[in-house]
């Protein structure tokens, strides 16, 4: 591989999940060109201390503009509109420790899908996934077994996934990092830079010299609109 995508993200951040999606409907094309896409789990309220930042909706007008963006987002993303939980502020330490010892111990495929979920339980089934039963359910939905999901979140009480995750946090923080999803993209060059959100994608196909046709607008006799 000659690029590289690090995706620090936390599920706890909707745009967090839009850009996990993305990047994996888009990873075979991506290698295609040889760029890996990795995703680290952190905690974005300890990239909000770290950095200084607050969660946009503790501002109003950036809470009353963010309904307007999430649903947008959520139409391009084409996922199903997206609904604040009512046991708002969601706490994720303990699913992104989870995450964290499941990308250590299973294939990809079943991490990244794991983290899927518990945003999509989160925003659209509106269950508590921070609650260890609740939790303990979604991992037997991936067909986690008993022993597994004993041995998951006995590990993010452990002394080591908790540094894992403070670890991973700084990690994205010490990047630049003020909020999720953040990415450190490297090109074929060997150069790096931070890129911020969801919607910076065609900055950083651009970044990546990738060819991309995903924001041209197509001329009205073209399009079968
Ligand atoms: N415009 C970005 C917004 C991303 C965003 O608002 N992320 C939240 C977490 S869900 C955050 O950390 N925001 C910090 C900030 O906006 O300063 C996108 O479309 O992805």
């Amino acid at each position: 591989m000659t690029g590289k995508i690090d995706a620090y993200i936390d599920c706890v951040s909707p745009y967090s999940y839009y850009a996990a999606l993305y990047l994996r409907r888009n990873r075979k094309a991506l290698e295609s060109h040889g760029i890996e896409v990795e995703f680290h789990p952190i905690f974005l309220g300890g990239v909000n201390v770290g950095s200084g930042n607050k969660p946009p909706w503790t501002l109003p007008a950036k809470a009353a503009y963010g309904k307007f963006d999430s649903q947008r987002a959520c139409k391009y993303f084409g996922v199903p509109p997206i609904r604040t939980p009512d046991f708002f502020p969601i706490l994720s330490i303990m699913p992104q420790r989870c995450l964290i010892y499941i990308k250590k111990h299973y294939p990809r495929e079943k991490y990244e899908r794991t983290f899927l979920s518990l945003s999509e339980w989160m925003y659209h089934q509106n269950i508590d996934v921070s609650k260890p039963e609740k939790l303990a359910e979604l991992l037997k939905s991936h067909d986690f077994t008993t022993e597994d999901i004993e041995k998951i979140l006995a590990a993010a009480s452990s002394p080591e996934y908790k540094q894992a995750l403070t670890a991973n946090t700084q990690k994205a923080l010490d990047l630049g990092a003020y909020g999720a999803p953040w990415f450190w993209v490297r090109n074929a060059q060997g150069q790096e830079e931070p890129f911020f959100g969801s919607d910076r994608f065609a900055f950083m196909w651009q970044y990546l010299g990738l060819p991309f046709q995903d924001i041209s607008i197509i001329e009205k006799e073209k399009a079968k609109l």
